[in-house]
């Protein structure tokens, strides 16, 4: 599988040939070498092997098998059984033949030669692979199988036949939109168009020509009819991101359209009727958004028939894997790069790193990798992330000097805009000049 590195388990009581086992497959994923049957169980509680390489004796002067058939077995009867190679003696080919009538699905005889074996794994894993059931339709895109995101799953597939406002709330970058795409496709305007406007970008003097239309002569610029975001998405469903950061002023006439379900276009004397299923979205904390001062408690309550809460990545540290070898795949396959595992330090820290820009930055970080990873391996560093141990930084010369300096500045501008924006990336974006996704890539670029 690409992206996360392979679970091999090596069972055999003689340490010597468990640890040049180890030595060689190290390449080929993570692996674990344990000397005794009695151990299994208690492995298999936090381990899923993709590859077990399973001698049958262990008790001196046993040459019967037993004790690896009943491994074999306990293996087989798992969930998902791992690929199981056996390792006999030189000869004993009945054994070998006991084996793969019980599941395993090749054998190697020891002393083995070292292609022959790395080979017998590689294919055994490049079956397992092929295997791999494919993702599941429908909401795919939502990547996760956390007790979170399957709860969320099931929100979706519930509130989408609904016709109830629904608002989506997290942190940037958690996969908010994909939500409401997710409820527009589970909802009966499926076939309608989802259309998507972002509140937080949208300059207030075109606040109403955007979103209710104009007639050719409203204003100075109006060549044209131009119909609105809500006449557009007609049938379908109407995602206003970002929603937090309307101005009041915005908010009454957003709040009037709901209530009577109909948009008078600039410039027109006849307001039009609206058919949109309403889906909102903010990043802003819920204490600020139930604060009357900022947010109007009506709209809010036409909004918010339905609150669909996406948690962290922090908190649903369990999908990181899915989602890098998903986002790893997707890039290898885009930029032609050949499929490589993580490297098992640099996965670790992945999967413990915070992600404070979720989702996004996780799957920047992949793009990155796959563009500038040059080792068989992806590293820590292709992933723009450092170890948490300190690395000696060489004394800058002159020109790195200037380019550190300009490096701070920006740093320094882009944290002083977050801080006046109060978090709010449009806004913060909107005050330096640049665009979200410009300073999506200021973000992470800094750690911030
Ligand atoms: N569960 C997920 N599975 C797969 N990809 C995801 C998931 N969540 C988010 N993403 C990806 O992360 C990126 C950000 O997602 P999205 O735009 O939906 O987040 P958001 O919360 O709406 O962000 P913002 O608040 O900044 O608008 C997208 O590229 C999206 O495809």
């Amino acid at each position: 599988m690409p992206g996360i590195p392979a679970q091999i388990l090596i069972l055999d009581d003689d340490a010597d040939v468990a640890y040049a086992a180890k030595l060689l497959l190290r390449r080929a994923g993570q692996v674990t070498t344990l000397g005794d049957p009695s151990q299994v169980a208690r492995y298999l509680q936090h381990s899923a092997p993709d590859v077990v390489l399973l001698d049958f004796n262990f008790t001196p002067g046993r040459t019967d098998g037993a004790q690896g058939l009943k491994v074999l077995d306990q293996l087989q009867a798992l969930p998902n059984p791992p690929a199981v190679i056996a390792m006999t003696a030189y000869a004993d080919v009945p054994l070998a033949v006991a084996a793969m009538k019980r599941g395993a699905c090749d054998f190697i005889t020891k002393p083995w030669d070292n292609a022959r074996l790395a080979a017998t794994v590689d294919a055994a894993l490049a079956r397992r692979a092929a295997a791999a059931s494919p993702p599941p339709p429908a909401t795919s895109a939502l990547l996760g199988d956390s007790v979170a995101m399957r709860a969320l799953r099931a929100a979706i597939a519930n509130v989408g036949p609904t016709e109830a406002n629904v608002m989506v709330l997290g942190e940037n970058g958690v996969g908010k939109e994909l939500v409401a795409r997710g409820v527009h496709l589970a909802s009966r305007r499926a076939a309608g168009q989802f259309l998507a406007v972002d509140m937080g970008s949208l300059p207030e003097s075109m606040l109403e020509s955007e979103l209710f239309g104009h007639r050719k002569g409203a204003f100075t610029d109006a060549r044209n009819d131009r119909a609105g975001r809500f006449q557009s998405a007609s049938g379908g469903t109407l995602f206003l991101d970002e929603i937090g950061n309307l101005a009041l002023a915005a908010q009454s006439k957003l709040l009037t359209a709901l209530e009577r379900r109909e948009v008078t276009p600039l410039g027109a004397d006849r307001p039009q009727t609206i058919d949109v299923r309403i889906i909102s979205a903010t990043n802003l904390d819920e204490a600020r958004l139930y604060d009357a001062q900022g947010f109007r408690p009506d709209l809010l309550f036409r909004l918010n028939t339905i609150v669909i809460r996406v948690p962290p990545l922090r908190e649903r540290p369990g999908d990181i894997p899915q989602l890098l070898t998903h986002y790893l795949a997707l890039y290898q396959n885009q930029y032609g790069r050949p499929g490589r595992a993580i490297a098992p330090s640099a996965f670790d820290a992945l999967c413990s790193h915070a992600w404070p820009g979720n989702v996004r930055a996780l799957r920047h970080a992949c793009e990155r990798a796959v563009i500038l990873s040059e080792s068989e391996l992806y590293s820590l560093a292709d992933f723009g992330l450092h170890s948490a141990d300190p690395v000696p930084v060489p004394a800058p010369s002159a020109s790195t000097a200037t380019a550190l300096k300009l490096d701070a500045l920006e740093r320094d501008a882009v944290a002083a805009s977050l801080e006046q924006a109060q978090g709010n990336i449009s806004h913060a974006a909107k005050l330096l000049g640049i665009s979200r996704a410009a300073l999506y890539r200021k973000l992470e670029k800094h750690g911030l």
